[in-house]
């Protein structure tokens, strides 16, 4: 499991600097399993989970809306029948930050992967 599941997120400022190109191919190799993606010129990680039913489904989006309340950062979160999918990106400064890779790794051990 990566060391970044038992960090937590850095209190984000608008002025906080975007991760730069090495922090990023350091840091997704702790989260192998989440996209990379760029959406309304906003870089994001993203990752698909399944599952094998709603209700399954539901839990673990509660789950990720704790840990996002807990940490005071904040997914995009899509939820249907058997599938969660989770981005992250950090809103203030409109891309990626190390409390994004931070996330991906939470949410990956809070999926048990
Ligand atoms: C006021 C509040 O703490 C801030 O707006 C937080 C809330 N959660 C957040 N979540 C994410 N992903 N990015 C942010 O910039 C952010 N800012």
């Amino acid at each position: 499991m990566s060391s970044l599941t038992t960090q937590s997120c850095e209190a984000c400022r608008a002025d906080a600097p975007k991760a730069t190109e090495e922090e990023k191919q350091s840091l997704q190799r702790e989260v192998p399993e989440w996209q990379l993606i760029e959406l309304d010129g906003e870089e994001q990680l993203k990752r698909v989970f399944k599952f094998s039913n709603f209700a399954k489904a539901l839990a673990f989006t509660n789950t990720i809306g704790e840990l996002a309340e807990a940490e005071g950062h904040h997914p995009a979160i899509l939820l249907e029948w058997g599938k969660v999918t989770v981005r992250w990106w950090t809103h203030k400064i409109g891309g990626l930050h190390k409390n994004d890779f931070i996330m991906a790794a939470r949410t990956d051990a809070a999926f048990g992967g």
